[in-house]
């Protein structure tokens, strides 16, 4: 958008987030990666869009999440930002910029705030990331929590399996967000765990809660924008609904292209100079 113009769209704010919780209206979420992907889901009505490490995956061609970078996170972030007139834009703190020195986690949120223009950050974990989030809290950047299958701690988990199933993991995630929403978290991913235990966690805690696998008793629902798309391929966990098959609808469109192409039909005159 020029300088010369002001967009009347109301952007959405964490204040803005918490009265669709309190007033029983879901959250929707998406996460984005670009400046066009983002226009798209920004511009059909979505709530929050995460520029999620999952770029790694989605993105780079990585087995995990823990490859990306600092620097790729921004340029993400950066792009996204550029295409977004409503939505909140929450940015995920790569695995080794946050855990465990709470003087780099509030470097690297306020890295992605100047550098990107986003919202908040997201941080994975719960009582052992406390003191990053306070720090990150204190310089006025919102933080979202993130619980359950933390996808940064895959080779501690080993698969990614559903979480928490069993009381123990059960009763320290129902603490870990109580941690959260006392320290300060504006909201919370559960990720892959019992829907019982989703409910009871929207329900005990006051700030929204936005599942990813967890069942529909939650404030919210995320799910990685090329998943629902149908454009990653062969990834369709149970949590996953399609709502378009992309991955057909582009590669036929590339093939009518070569053959076009190799027939000579494109380009006509009329899209010739
Ligand atoms: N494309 C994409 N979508 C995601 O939702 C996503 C990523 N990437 N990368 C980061 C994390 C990793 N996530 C994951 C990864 C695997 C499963 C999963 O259910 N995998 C298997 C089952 C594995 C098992 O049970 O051992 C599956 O059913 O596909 C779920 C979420 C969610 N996030
Ligand atoms: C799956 C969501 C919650 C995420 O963290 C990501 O996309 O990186
Ligand atoms: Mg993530």
């Amino acid at each position: 958008m020029s300088v010369h113009q002001s967009s009347n769209i109301k952007r959405i704010t964490t204040h803005i987030l918490q009265e669709m919780k309190s007033r029983g209206e879901k959250i929707s979420m998406l996460t984005a990666y670009d400046f066009s992907m983002a226009a798209i889901v920004d511009g059909a009505g979505i709530d929050i869009i995460l520029v999620g490490d999952s770029a790694s995956n989605v993105m780079a061609g990585h087995e995990t999440t823990l490859p990306i970078t600092m620097d790729q996170m921004i340029y993400h972030a950066s792009s996204v930002v550029r295409g977004v007139k409503r939505a909140f834009v929450v940015v995920d703190i790569p695995f080794g910029s946050y855990q465990g020195n709470s003087s780099e986690a509030l470097r690297s949120a306020i890295r992605i705030m100047k550098e990107s223009g986003a919202h908040a950050v997201k941080v994975e974990g719960g009582a052992e990331i406390k003191e990053s989030i306070t720090r990150i809290l204190s310089a006025g950047v919102p933080v979202m929590g993130h619980l359950g299958l933390t996808p940064q701690s895959i080779y501690k988990f080993g698969t990614y399996t559903v979480r928490a199933k069993e009381e123990e993991e059960a009763n320290k995630l129902l603490e870990d967000a109580k941690i959260l929403e006392e320290t300060g978290c504006f909201a919370l991913v559960l990720e892959k765990i019992p829907a019982k235990l989703a409910k009871k966690v929207a329900e005990t805690v006051s700030i929204p809660v936005i599942g990813i696998g967890a069942g529909g008793d939650v404030d919210g629902q995320v799910l990685v924008v090329h998943d629902m798309l149908g454009i990653t391929q062969e990834f369709k966990p149970r949590f996953l609904r399609q709502y378009a098959d992309l991955q057909n609808i582009m590669t036929k469109a590339v093939q009518d292209y070569i053959t076009d192409v190799k027939s000579k039909d494109f380009p006509n005159e009329s899209e010739s100079y």
